[in-house]
């Protein structure tokens, strides 16, 4: 009788146990920023529904709500959002020290190769190596870039040529044009995913022949789908968000088991990193090859190559895959939002789409090629057009960074590790810093203007702030403008009858259009 109380007793003990080491394990993150105002979080999910049902919109009113500085749950984790320019300036620019990483969510912590990229890297390693291959994103070695923009450009003209009077949807287009980019410019490989214009029609799927690139970049789609914030994930990144303490021992078990995502994901993930280091390991024995290429990887391994034991030591191949492998994910689907973006927006404002065409039309004769400084200098308009479509379609909503010590923010202490992330698509909506923040008026930008001289210097950051900003803005802007310069010189485009009005974003790690957008080419006509 005794022994089973005493039974009763030691597992209502064990219970106990657990129920609290439960809770503390949920709220200790939650209890470091309780000060921190915000709404209550559902346990365990935190605010993620919040987030399903408005997309990152959400932040817009609860900042509303709660001012420039405010808790949000991801799940477990708390995230402090600051949505205030100047303390985004603090954030990222004066106490950048405190601020030096970001912080890595789950997606990214379940993939290897982004674990090896920049956007994962921490010092010593970090600072060492931006500073070795800066100079591969400065203006002469992203001018020398530009014919080989310029071909990928001129195929996805030569395709939409031939989908004259009939629907496109123009971001698979574009994704697949920024993604042959990439392919060329970061690899050195062809992916050849617009295909041959002069025996394929753009509607069509492109078929690669090359069934080695055709694979790669299949399993590339399959991992980058994986990396989304939300509860649609896989089994492991969903635990990572809600429990994350669980998310690597369920990886380790769910990638042995076929048939579950996490397996799938794993594949890929493996087939992904040995094609990668397959490439680079290829690279690296042909050094004659190399010092003629202009490609990222091979500029990569020469800087690695020239710059003595200690750089050697600390780019290692495998950081050499990350980083390159990086660039697909980094490159492609940022420039090509911001690209679809920014012809949906000047296909619904004629106005702007006249006064746009007048300043390329002005530039020369119809075939002359701009040079990068031509890009830089002669297209004040197409500046503000390209900085306004950012502003309303920031392919990056969220900044994210971590607390490397116990630092102040705002009034609030907040305890080394706190994820601090800022929002430069509220700010960015602010009506103080953007009057009639709705309307897509290019024109908020002109240097000369009113409206952009009050503006404060920190309102507007789609590429990221202070030492860890973007550091392929130049390529991505380089990018854009010439395609649009190509594109514009040729068609006008005109929205499709099956245009979904507005278009629906999708937030994985960058912003996406859901369901892509619908337009038809007009051919111009000139006389
Ligand atoms: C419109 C196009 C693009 C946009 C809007 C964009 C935006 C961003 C943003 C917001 C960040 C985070 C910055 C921060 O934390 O402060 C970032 C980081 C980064 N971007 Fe871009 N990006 C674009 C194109 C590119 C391209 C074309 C490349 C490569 C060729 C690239 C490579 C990177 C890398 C490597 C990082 C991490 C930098 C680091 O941690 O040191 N991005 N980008």
């Amino acid at each position: 009788m005794e022994s089973t109380a005493e039974t009763f007793v030691f597992y209502l003990l064990i219970f106990l146990a657990s129920i609290i080491g439960f809770l503390l394990y949920f709220y200790a993150p939650h209890w470091k920023v309780r000060r921190v105002p915000g709404p209550s979080p559902i346990p365990i999910v935190g605010h993620l529904p919040l987030m399903a049902k408005h997309g990152v919109d959400v932040f817009k009113y609860l900042t509303k709500q709660y001012g420039p500085i405010y808790r949000f749950h991801l799940g477990r984790q708390p995230l402090v959002i600051v949505a205030d320019a100047e303390l985004c300036r603090e954030v990222g620019v004066k106490k950048f020290k405190d601020f030096p990483y970001r912080s890595l969510p789950p997606p990214i912590t379940g993939s290897p190769l982004l674990l090896k990229g920049f956007g994962s890297m921490r010092e010593p390693r970090w600072s060492a190596m931006r500073n070795a291959i800066t100079s591969l994103y400065q203006p002469t070695h992203i001018g020398s870039l530009l014919p080989t923009m310029q071909s990928c450009i001129e195929i996805l003209c030569e395709n939409l040529s031939n989908a004259y009077d009939e629907d496109i949807n123009f971001s698979n287009l574009s994704l697949r044009m920024t993604n042959d980019i990439i392919g060329k410019t970061a690899f050195g490989v062809d992916f050849g995913l617009s295909g041959n214009p002069s025996n394929k029609k753009t509607n069509e799927t492109s078929v690669n022949e090359d069934d080695e690139v055709s694979h790669f970049l299949e399993q590339h789609i399959r991992c980058t789908n994986s990396l989304k914030m939300d509860l649609n994930g896989s089994f492991s990144i969903i635990l990572g968000i809600v429990v994350p303490i669980l998310q690597e021992p369920f990886r380790q078990l769910l990638r042995r088991i076929p048939g579950t995502v996490d397996h799938r994901i794993d594949v890929a993930n493996s087939i992904l990193r040995d094609k990668m280091d397959g490439i680079v390991a290829k690279r690296e024995s042909e050094p004659s090859n190399r010092w003629g290429s202009k490609d990222f990887l091979s500029a990569l391994l020469n800087v690695r190559e020239a710059k003595g034991r200690a750089l050697k030591d600390l780019i290692t191949p495998d950081y050499v895959s990350g980083i390159t492998y990086e660039h697909l994910i980094a490159g492609s689907m940022t420039t090509s939002f911001t690209l679809t973006a920014t012809i949906y927006l000047v296909t619904k404002h004629r106005t702007v789409e006249e006064k746009l065409l007048e300043e390329i039309d002005g530039f020369g004769w119809h075939d002359a090629v701009p040079s990068p400084i031509d890009l830089v200098e002669r297209f004040p308009y197409l500046d503000q057009v390209l900085k306004e479509s950012m502003r309303l379609y920031m392919s990056s909503p969220l900044i994210a960074r971590e607390a490397d010590r116990d630092v102040e923010i705002g009034g609030y202490k907040l305890p080394k590790g706190t994820w601090v992330w800022l929002a430069p698509s509220v700010l960015a909506n602010d009506p103080e810093n953007f009057p009639n923040p709705n309307a897509f008026r290019p024109e908020r930008f002109n240097p000369d203007g009113h409206e952009e001289k009050l503006r404060h210097p920190y309102a507007y950051f789609p590429f990221g702030i202070g030492p860890r900003a973007c550091i392929g803005q130049k390529f991505a802007i380089q990018e854009i403008k010439l395609s649009l310069i190509h594109l514009y010189r040729r068609f006008v485009f005109r929205c499709s009858p099956e245009l979904e009005e507005p278009p629906e974003l999708e937030y994985g790690m960058v912003h996406e259009f859901k369901h892509g957008i619908k337009l038809r080419v007009i051919k111009r006509t000139f006389t």
